[in-house]
């Protein structure tokens, strides 16, 4: 393999690594999450022969590596221990349409010898393509695949090792729900954003909060109530509104204005959806009760909001600074790329 298929152990980035057999997925879901690819058009994709590595910046910065189903990584000419030992997570795709005894004895192998290299590995198993399954197949596949693995792994001594099961498709919302959780788990500051959020929705009337990654519609963080997918999805969807009716406005010179992205918008059940662009290519998407039909109290109650969401957004900067100093010192040999406010 190519040195530069290899990520850096020294790198400052949460790798992604995903793995699978042949057609299961993978390729199709990097490109639908990161590259806004439709679902139809996946069909398409030609297999992947090579590793492939791209790097994504949100709060963290974070890369995900593609190890194609043809490759034999364990083969010598791999340098695989230095890839799993300088992962944060990996993510192994299972074709749920597809018979996946193969996959469940691979997915063994890798974790055996991914928690060797790197017990501090994240698991996460995505039971993918589950739009072809009914509701009562989706669920006994996934009894029978977390079984399975727990078989397999027991009879390795691995116990203990903790690995996480989604039901994902590139046709709706839950690949994306999938690889918030995921995303979610390799941030560190995860536990004070989420505490950040809780605080804006005990005092403002907020049902539900999310900190999304603008390019792949992401959430990095909520609160911490339960996610309903609806709602995310309209506070998704209400980020391209957005961004789209921003990419009309342009100043006396005809250029895009810089200005911070800000927007409200009233539904029929009278909730507002309110969203904020913070830094480093996220937004806060927020959906507020809005009980009053009087347009004054609305102005008043935007106000509250808006000056608390001021305060999260200075503390979110506080907190990324923080985080790269942290980094820095703790990598006092490494030249870190000067990193830029959005
Ligand atoms: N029904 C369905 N098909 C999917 C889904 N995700 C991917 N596919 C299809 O699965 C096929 C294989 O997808 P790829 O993304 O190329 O698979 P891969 O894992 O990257 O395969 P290799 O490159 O050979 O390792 C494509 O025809 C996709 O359209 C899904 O969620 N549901």
């Amino acid at each position: 393999m190519e040195a530069t298929y290899l990520p850096n152990p020294n790198d400052s980035n949460a790798t992604i690594l995903l793995m699978g057999l042949r057609r299961g997925g993978k390729s199709s879901i990097c490109k639908v999450v990161f590259h806004d690819m439709q679902p139809l058009d996946t069909l398409y994709l030609e297999s992947t022969s090579k590793p492939t590595s791209e790097q994504f910046s949100s709060l963290i910065d974070l890369s995900l590596m593609e190890i194609p189903g043809q490759l034999n990584y364990f083969e010598p000419e791999y340098d695989s221990a230095r890839i799993f030992q300088s992962v944060g997570a990996l993510v192994y795709v299972i074709d749920s349409q597809d018979e996946y005894l193969n996959a469940l004895t691979n997915l063994s192998m890798i974790i055996e010898f991914a928690y060797k290299v790197n017990p501090k590995i994240h698991i996460e198993v995505l039971i993918h393509k589950i739009d072809g399954l009914t509701e009562d197949y989706r669920i006994d596949a996934q009894r029978d695949i977390m079984q399975r693995t727990g078989d397999e792994l027991l009879d390795l001594g691995l116990e203990g090792v903790q690995v996480s099961f989604y039901l994902t498709s590139i046709f709706d919302q839950s690949i994306y729900e999938a690889f918030s959780k995921i995303v979610q788990k390799l941030i560190p500051e995860l536990p004070s954003l989420e505490n950040m959020l809780d605080n804006l929705v005990q005092h403002l009337s907020i049902d539900k909060v999310f900190l999304f990654d603008v390019n792949s519609k992401l959430y990095v963080a909520t609160d911490s109530s339960p996610v309903d997918i609806q709602t995310y999805e309209v506070c998704a969807e209400f980020i391209d509104i957005t961004i789209d009716l921003d990419e009309l406005y342009v100043d006396e010179n005809g250029e895009q204005t810089n200005k911070e992205i800000k927007s409200i918008s009233r539904l029929s059940n009278h909730s507002l959806l309110y969203l904020r662009q913070m830094i480093r290519g996220l937004a806060l998407v927020a959906l507020i009760r809005n009980d009053d039909e009087n347009l004054n109290d609305m102005d008043s109650m935007l106000t509250v909001v808006n000056y608390n969401v001021n305060l999260f957004k200075q503390a979110l900067m506080q907190m990324w600074q923080n985080s790269k100093f942290v980094k820095k010192t703790n990598d006092v040999n490494e030249s870190l790329s000067v990193d830029r406010l959005h």
